[in-house]
């Protein structure tokens, strides 16, 4: 009872971050409860909002002056105030039970905090890079940016990328407006979550969310529009997918054809690898580049040493475009469209 006014730090919160100040999910009918859902449209200012509360909440741990919101000052010393149930909460040892009866990983769970509710209740929080890595922000539209890298022993290359809300209520909107804008990307990067064996879709609870991944998959390598856009598969959150399995949860039991092999990562991810591969060469219209990772996203270090690796194909595609454009356009431009 002590933490019910935490909801309406949720809502005022939401109330801010989320396009027209919506605090419910549209994907759910009115009259069911809706899960709440923090979404990013590319068309809406989120990010100037979201700077603005930032810089009030610096000004108002920094100085004495502060502009910073009555509300998002309230919302801070509410969530200060119940730091300290939430922690015991967290560790009463009977809720850690219930919950692995459950089998629910709330920890592994998109934007949960709970093995830091002391930093991220502290008065003078501020979100690290790996914190905004952490949280779940839906995506709606399509968002592009435009970005320098430089990998390994190249020059430094301009990139655009387009991210494309991978929900199901989208992706009618994907075979008729997106899929023909993206014929000429030079590569797709598709991240499909393997850790996701034990879990269905929000939007259909009769959907396993692997499952869903292997259609999707499906549907994009076997576009007659996109036969030229050469494929980056990441498989992952294998981190998520390690500790699921070390924790005791059962592929097979999700994933039949699995039979018995062994439950472990190693053997889970390969055989994973080997399906996407098998689907990308029977369905691709015509022979392609495809190219594929295990990945934590979530892991800053790893994932840059992916991306700045000689040997990525992110890479290899920054040389060729660079070549094509020489000829035909005497600019450089590289683009690569991703779903996650
Ligand atoms: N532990 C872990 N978490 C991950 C990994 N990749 C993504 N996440 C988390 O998964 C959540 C979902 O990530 P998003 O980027 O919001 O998801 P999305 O796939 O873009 O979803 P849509 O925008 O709806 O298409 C976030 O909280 C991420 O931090 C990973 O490799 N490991
Ligand atoms: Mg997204």
């Amino acid at each position: 009872m002590r933490l019910l006014p935490l909801q309406q730090v949720e809502a005022a919160l939401l109330g801010k971050l989320t396009p027209g100040g919506k605090s419910r999910s549209t994907e759910t009918p009115d009259d069911l409860p809706a899960p709440t859902e923090v979404s990013v449209h590319s068309a809406a200012p989120w990010k100037n909002a979201f700077s603005k509360m930032m810089n009030n909440v610096r000004s108002s741990v920094d100085g004495p002056e502060t502009t910073e919101p009555q509300d998002s000052k309230d919302a801070r010393q509410l969530l200060q105030a119940c730091s300290e149930d939430m922690i015991r909460l967290w560790n009463d040892p009977l809720v850690k039970q219930v919950l692995e009866v459950h089998r629910l990983r709330l920890q592994d769970m998109a934007g949960f905090f709970l093995d830091s509710i002391e930093r991220v209740t502290d008065l003078s929080y501020e979100p690290t890079d790996d914190d905004v890595l952490k949280a779940r922000l839906k995506t709606l539209g399509v968002s592009e940016h435009h970005f320098n890298l430089k990998a390994g022993n190249m020059v430094p290359q301009d990139w655009v990328v387009y991210d494309v809300g991978g929900a199901r209520s989208l992706r009618h909107a994907w075979h008729v407006l997106w899929v023909p804008y993206f014929d000429d990307m030079d590569a797709i990067i598709f991240l499909a979550p393997l850790s996701c064996f034990d879990q269905v879709l929000a939007e259909d609870e009769s959907v396993n969310r692997l499952e869903d991944s292997i259609l999707l998959w499906k549907m994009i390598v076997s576009s007659p529009m996109l036969k030229k856009t050469s494929l980056i598969l990441f498989l992952n959150k294998c981190d998520i997918l390690r500790a699921k399995l070390e924790s005791g949860q059962k592929f097979n039991e999700y994933v039949v054809s699995y039979g018995d092999r062994p439950n472990d990562f190693e053997h889970t991810s390969q055989y994973m690898k080997k399906k996407f591969m098998m689907i990308a060469k029977q369905f691709s219209p015509e022979a392609r580049s495809f190219y594929t990772y295990f990945t934590s996203v979530t892991d800053s270090q790893s994932t840059s040493d992916i991306l700045g690796s000689g040997e990525c194909a992110i890479c290899l595609y920054g040389k060729i475009s660079a070549g094509v454009d020489w000829c035909n356009f005497g600019h450089f431009r590289s683009s690569i469209y991703w779903h996650l």
